[in-house]
């Protein structure tokens, strides 16, 4: 599949002819360059990633993997992909022309303070208009989608009756500006999952990638379904 954009290999035609390459270029369909594309197709299909907005990050082990910035998300090839080491946060591979996603430091966030497998951040619209109808935190409770979500502190997710709690913050005119209020959010909000950000989306992040893609997926359908409810005037908070 080609791509609107390319990389150094693309360009030459010598994909897999540097060894860094070796590190994106694999047939396992399972392997993070190749779920990341796959992954970004399916949020684009939800209208989560669209207009280059939002995306994904995978950790397998030390490694991290990181799309391009400013790039068609859906379009994507393993090719194209960044692989940094968490610990140094040097990078392994640097696909030439391409920029690493400006939302790096926030994917970091994740995997440095609740040791994250994956990350995703969407521009989900429900994910937007629940941060103009909530202040500090979103709320939800007495939904079973809720049952789909961690409780994070404590082995196991949370309750039909519990209440789902995601902190709110402001967003910038740089998504690597979020960083210090994602990270105070994360140690405010030790039960979370995720932190919307104000009139831009969401980030949602899990163990594995498949949990962070089931927590975005239960996440994204409460909010959508959050903003329904607030239309009818349903409180969110089921009150006994
Ligand atoms: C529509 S531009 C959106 C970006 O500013 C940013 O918010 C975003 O989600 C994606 O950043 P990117 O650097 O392309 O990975
Ligand atoms: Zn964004």
């Amino acid at each position: 599949m080609s791509s609107c954009f390319c990389s150094k290999s693309e360009e030459t035609g010598k994909q897999g002819a540097v060894p860094e390459d070796q590190l994106v270029i694999s047939d396992d369909s399972t392997h993070p360059a190749n779920l990341i594309c796959e992954l970004c197709k399916v949020f684009y299909n939800n209208g989560w990633v669209t207009g280059t907005g939002g995306g994904i990050s995978i950790r397998e082990g030390s490694k991290i993997f990181i799309a391009p910035s400013g790039v068609q998300k859906e379009r994507m090839v393993p090719d194209n992909m960044f692989v940094m080491d968490l610990e140094s946060e040097n990078y392994l591979r640097t696909p030439q022309i391409l920029k690493p996603s400006a939302c790096t430091p926030l994917f970091l966030s994740a995997y440095k303070m609740r040791d994250a497998g994956a990350c995703i951040h969407t521009h989900s619209q429900a994910a937007v208009m629940v941060t103009l109808l909530y202040d500090k935190v979103f709320e939800i409770s007495s939904i079973e989608q809720i049952k789909a979500i961690p409780k994070v502190t404590e082995k196991g997710n949370l309750m039909y009756s519990d209440k789902l709690v995601i902190p709110i913050i402001e967003n910038t005119e740089r998504e690597e500006n979020l960083t210090d209020s994602l990270q105070q959010a994360i140690k405010e909000y030790p039960g979370a999952t995720a932190v919307l950000v104000r009139r831009h989306g969401i980030y949602v992040w899990g163990e594995t990638v498949w949990k962070a893609k089931v927590y975005n997926e239960a996440i994204d359908y409460l909010l959508e379904l959050a903003v329904k409810m607030h239309h009818l005037g349903i409180p969110t908070v089921k009150q006994n």
